[in-house]
């Protein structure tokens, strides 16, 4: 399979990247009514949060961390389930479903099925190259067995951010794999002909996360990066794959005013220009996920995404 092919993800813009109305309902939706309903696949039904009850997301700010336990080391953690041999069926590399956006908020656009089914197979065995290995997944709160990250480019933590450039095992994250860049890169051009004053940016660090079905990320505001980074809006990129997961996302830390989104494996969501310092968390994963990405990939159940930002 021919990793450069990642390119063809990026869908003829003229065509095939409308808007569908269908998919109006996705997002500004008040957080606890969020339901997906625009999916013939997933009916409420079929939507199973792990704990719907789970109040208001503390805030977080990754220049302020609110746990301790940072940064704990742990035994390797593959991505795949197991390792059966699989032939590869000849699938298209073209979207399966139709491409489509959604602006959420001035700078901030999410593109909807943008990664085509084999591309986040793909994505999904280069992070597996290195997940098991010393610059791998590893546990950031030591007490909950939820969300695993490992860096490309640049090491952060949510602790010291970017200061430390090797990992606390003396690691120094892999290089940006060439394919995220390219995507990452052709999904801001794409973005840029729909939302005004989004500025180009070239990923120069990948936060890779692993989050089961009780993973989340609390409320915070990303702002480690340099002050230019910031102070030009640059964007920040985020591809999901695996399960569904609710995005909330607000220019408040008030939890009533904060919006909710759904994202779904091959969603790209991006936030720069005026919404690069916009407050965002995960606040739960969903059990709805892909059963072709389940059978082709492997991958355990959860979800993975790649935050891509240039320092
Ligand atoms: O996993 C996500 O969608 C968001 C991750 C995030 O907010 C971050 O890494 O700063
Ligand atoms: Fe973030």
């Amino acid at each position: 399979m021919a990793m450069n092919n990642l390119s063809l993800c990026r869908p003829m813009v003229s065509s095939s990247f409308g808007v569908n109305p269908t998919q109006a309902d996705r997002s500004s939706h008040p957080v606890s009514l969020f339901i997906r309903l625009n999916s013939p696949s997933m009916s409420f039904q079929s939507i199973k949060f792990k704990d719907a009850s789970r109040g208001p997301l503390s805030r977080e700010c990754h220049c302020i961390p609110v746990v301790s336990e940072w940064g704990t080391e742990t035994i390797p953690f593959s991505l795949i389930k197991d390792r059966p041999f699989i032939k590869m069926p000849i699938i298209e590399r073209t979207p399966s479903k139709l491409s489509t956006y959604q602006i959420l908020e001035p700078g901030m656009i999410v593109l909807e099925n943008y990664v085509s089914l084999m591309d986040q197979v793909d994505l999904v065995k280069i992070c597996e190259k290195w997940a098991a290995g010393p610059g791998g997944f590893y546990l950031y709160r030591s007490d909950e067995d939820y969300v695993r990250q490992m860096c490309f480019g640049r090491n952060w933590d949510p602790e010291t951010g970017y200061k430390n450039r090797y990992r606390s095992n003396g690691f120094k994250p892999p290089p940006v794999p060439y394919e995220l860049i390219s995507l990452a890169e052709a999904a801001i051009q794409d973005a840029q002909i729909y939302v005004d004053e989004l500025p180009s940016m070239y990923p120069d660090t990948c936060l890779a996360r692993f989050y089961n079905n009780f993973g989340r990320v609390s409320l915070h505001q990303d702002c480690d990066e340099s002050s230019d980074s910031l102070r030009k809006g640059l964007p920040v990129v985020t591809i999901s794959i695996g399960s569904i997961a609710e995005f909330v996302y607000g220019y408040t830390r008030y939890y009533k005013r904060l919006k909710s989104y759904l994202l779904e494996s091959g969603d790209v969501l991006i936030f720069g220009g005026q919404s690069r310092h916009i407050y965002h968390g995960v606040k739960q994963i969903g059990s709805h996920t892909s059963c072709d990405l389940d059978e082709l990939s492997r991958m355990r159940t959860g979800r993975l995404s790649l935050t891509l930002r240039q320092f």
